[in-house]
């Protein structure tokens, strides 16, 4: 699969998400998502939103699923989601019910193996189900609290190659990743690169010394986009 980089929309109101989605496209962006926070702020008014301003643009939203999992994924289908999120620690029954809603409704299903306790098998576990897509996430929580107890914090890098090699599907890593861990992803066997918090929540730090966040975010794009070259 062609590598495809994905910007986590991890912000609270719509304004802010358009205007931080129009800089991620102009800088060669392949996928949007509409993050849990920005969810839980507009609901489904920021998927719509998103959809209506990107009418061709491929949207994620992270809807981190655990119950009625029919509803929530043809929710967010019918307001313009393209991929919806389901986690492995639901039900087997809620996971289902979202790989059946994604079949309905023409929708794909990336399948979260967050807090799985072999995160592996949770990746297996998940494609068993249907899933079109794997998340190999550890969490903000579980980071920060780790390291905050002096123990080193978890990365989604240490069982990358692992978890890719166990399933078929296409793998994202998520959780706590530099730019440089990101653009690593697609030699580590996982195609899909997301840019969450540096470059939505903390900005300032991956500007260039000129200050473009847009050209910082371009050069990322092009060495992912470059990988598929070199495969
Ligand atoms: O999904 C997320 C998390 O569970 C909080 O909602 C975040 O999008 C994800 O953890 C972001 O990771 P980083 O941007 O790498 O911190």
């Amino acid at each position: 699969m062609r590598p495809i980089v994905q910007i986590s929309l991890d912000l609270t109101n719509i304004t802010e998400a358009i205007e931080t989605a129009h800089m991620a496209m102009r800088a060669g962006v392949d996928w949007l998502e509409a993050g849990t926070p920005l969810i839980l702020a507009e609901g489904l008014h920021g998927v719509r939103a998103l959809r209506a301003e990107f009418p061709d643009t491929p949207i994620v939203a992270d809807l981190k699923t655990m119950d009625g999992g029919y509803l929530e994924a043809q929710m967010m289908a019918q307001a313009g989601a393209t991929h919806v999120v389901v986690m492995a620690r639901a039900h087997e029954e809620t996971i289902r019910c979202v790989v059946n809603a994604g079949r309905d409704f023409g929708v794909k299903v990336m399948g979260d193996n967050m807090v799985c306790p072999d995160m592996v098998d949770g990746a297996k576990w998940l494609e068993d189900l249907g899933c079109d897509f794997v998340i190999h996430h550890i969490g903000y929580d579980e980071r920060r609290g780790i390291a905050a107890r002096g123990s080193r914090m978890p990365s989604p890098m240490d069982q990358l190659r692992e978890v890719c090699d166990a399933v078929k599907v296409p793998v994202q890593a998520v959780g706590g990743l530099s730019i440089e861990q990101a653009i690593a992803c697609p030699a580590h066997g996982a195609p899909l690169v997301v840019l969450g918090a540096p470059l939505t929540i903390d900005a300032e730090s991956f500007k260039t010394a000129d200050g473009d966040l847009e050209s910082s975010l371009r050069m990322i794009c092009d060495a992912v986009h470059a990988h598929n070259d070199s495969a």
